[in-house]
């Protein structure tokens, strides 16, 4: 135990033990837990609490940042813990929870969450339970690697349980950037005009009084499992970097692009690391996950700043960021998520949003989320707030999923997170489909000669030419839309298989 970490010496009596402190948790309870992409999530009260539900069977509604690591989606499910769950996961049993409808998930655009808590739209967390580096003097919480939605879950919470995580260094305090809008509709402008502002304070301000119970803990955030660029990945990246290069010779872009938003995945990662070999320099980030690939830009000289609410590393680069952060201090911030995904900064700074799509159409909707419109994945994230609001939004994927049983484009989105009102750029291995200032029509010629993956090219072209026929502004054949999803779930693959033996002509 550290006691120094905990600097407001009144609140030396509330250290306890997980398990005391999973007590404060009741059945029917919000509670509002730290974590935000596997990373800076409270660990070991949950824990704990997974353990007491197991013999004590409660249910509480969880809201968090994002994703939490340490298998603790997994460990509160298998439990039983969970009702509802919001705004995002990326845990598979948790996952195969709310496609069996025994979880209620609520998906949301990230920034909305603590906006919709403000005005008692969505019920305020009776607990909040923090990770943090370290308490101040004034009873002020430190976060660790994720501010995420801490700091509002923390000021709304009537009860506050803080995890001290002693294999988080001292040194994280000075990153963190807390700045917390004021109620609608009297609310002035956020006042950030440049990627690197301050405009907040270094710790959470809440009430020290609300802290019921403070752990000690000493255990590590999950690696990241983002794997290197493969071929595809590549490609798109060179397509992208592609686009960029011409885009600022046209003078659309400024030489450094503007600010980069990357998104989760190994996609999006595969994409940043595209930019190490472009000549590009002088890069910024206003981002909400800083991976891997932001600190090889950085470290590349490449980066000079990345603005995020979280970073999530993997194995290979972990212990050169966390054991140098001197090295980053000054190229580094990390704010609430709703501050670094407003919409109104995302609009002002001039974005270039690149996000990942499971799937989009030939008129370039986007679905994020459901695998074949009904099964949940992860959820929209923050690239809903990226992408109505860049200054360029990007979307990218693989042109085909499952060893080519699946076309990532399609003729209908079977779910739609991002309408083709948000999309401006659609990128496969394939190639590029520059959107921006076409009807329709003619993004449909981009999309099926650019992206479509050569295997379902023709097939799509067919679809394109008959609904063309047929007319509209949209042209489709709704009876035939979805066929490539139902061929699908009925055979296995979008393809058409040719049957062995053709079938009898009947004469009539
Ligand atoms: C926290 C945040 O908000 S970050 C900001 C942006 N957030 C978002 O964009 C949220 C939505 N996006 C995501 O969840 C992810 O980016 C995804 C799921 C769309 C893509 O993830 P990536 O890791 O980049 O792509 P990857 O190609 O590895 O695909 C992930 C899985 O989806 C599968 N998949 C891809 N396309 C399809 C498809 N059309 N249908 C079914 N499955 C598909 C892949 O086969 C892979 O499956 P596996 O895990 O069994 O191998």
């Amino acid at each position: 135990m550290q006691l120094d970490r905990i600097r407001h010496s009144g609140l030396h009596s509330k250290i306890m033990s997980a398990e005391q402190a999973s007590e404060f948790i009741k059945d029917g309870m919000t509670v509002g837990m730290s974590g935000f992409t596997r990373a800076g999530e409270a660990k070991a009260v949950p824990k704990a609490l997974a353990e007491r539900v197991k013999k004590h069977p409660l249910k509480i509604s969880l809201m968090t940042g994002a994703s939490l690591g340490n298998d603790l989606d997994k460990l509160l499910t298998e439990s039983g813990a969970l009702s509802r769950r919001m705004p995002f996961q990326v845990d598979t049993t948790l996952r195969k929870a709310i496609n069996n409808g025994e979880v209620m998930f609520i998906d949301q655009h990230l920034s909305e969450t603590v906006e919709q808590l403000r005005n008692h739209q969505l019920t305020r967390p009776d607990v909040a339970v923090i990770e943090a580096v370290a308490i101040t003097e004034e009873g002020h919480i430190v976060p660790t690697t994720s501010v995420g939605n801490s700091a509002s879950f923390a000021i709304f919470a009537k009860q506050v349980i803080v995890e001290i995580n002693l294999s988080h260094q001292a040194e994280l305090e000075g990153l963190h950037d807390i700045y917390i809008p004021s109620y609608r509709p009297t609310r002035t402008p956020v006042p950030l005009t440049q990627v690197d502002d301050r405009i907040g304070s270094t710790a959470i301000p809440i009430d020290p009084d609300k802290i019921v119970g403070i752990v000690f803990t000493n255990q590590s955030d999950s690696f990241s499992t983002v794997t290197p660029p493969d071929e595809d990945t590549a490609n798109i990246a060179r397509h992208l970097v592609r686009f960029f290069e011409n885009e600022v010779a046209q003078e659309r872009m400024p030489a450094n692009l503007g600010p980069l938003q990357a998104g989760i995945g190994n996609i999006a990662n595969a994409v940043m690391m595209g930019l190490l070999e472009s000549d590009f320099k002088d890069l910024t980030m206003y981002s909400e996950v800083l991976q891997d690939s932001t600190f090889d830009l950085i470290d590349a000289g490449k980066l000079s700043f990345a603005s995020g609410c979280s970073i999530i590393l993997s194995e290979r680069i972990n212990a050169q960021v966390f054991d140098n952060l001197d090295k980053y201090r000054d190229k580094l911030i990390l704010r609430p998520q709703e501050i670094s995904n407003h919409p109104e900064i995302a609009r002002r700074l001039g974005i270039i949003a690149i996000n990942t799509a499971l799937e989009f159409d030939i008129y370039g909707n986007v679905n994020s989320t459901h695998v074949c419109g009904t099964r949940m994945m992860n959820g929209i994230g923050g690239s809903g707030d990226f992408a109505r609001n860049a200054h360029v939004s990007v979307f990218v994927t693989k042109s085909i999923a499952k060893n080519g049983d699946i076309s990532s484009v399609v003729p209908m989105v079977s779910h739609v997170d991002h309408t083709e009102h948000d999309v401006d750029i659609l990128v496969t291995e394939q190639g590029l489909a520059d959107l921006r200032g076409l009807a329709p029509r003619e993004r449909a010629i981009e999309v099926i000669n650019h992206c479509v993956h050569p295997e379902y090219r023709e097939a799509m072209r067919d679809y394109f030419e008959r609904a063309c026929l047929r007319g509209g502004h949209t042209p489709h054949l709704l009876e035939e839309a979805f066929s490539w999803h139902t061929r699908l779930e009925e055979q296995g693959s979008m393809k058409k298989v040719q049957p062995a033996v053709p079938p009898k002509l009947v004469s009539c």
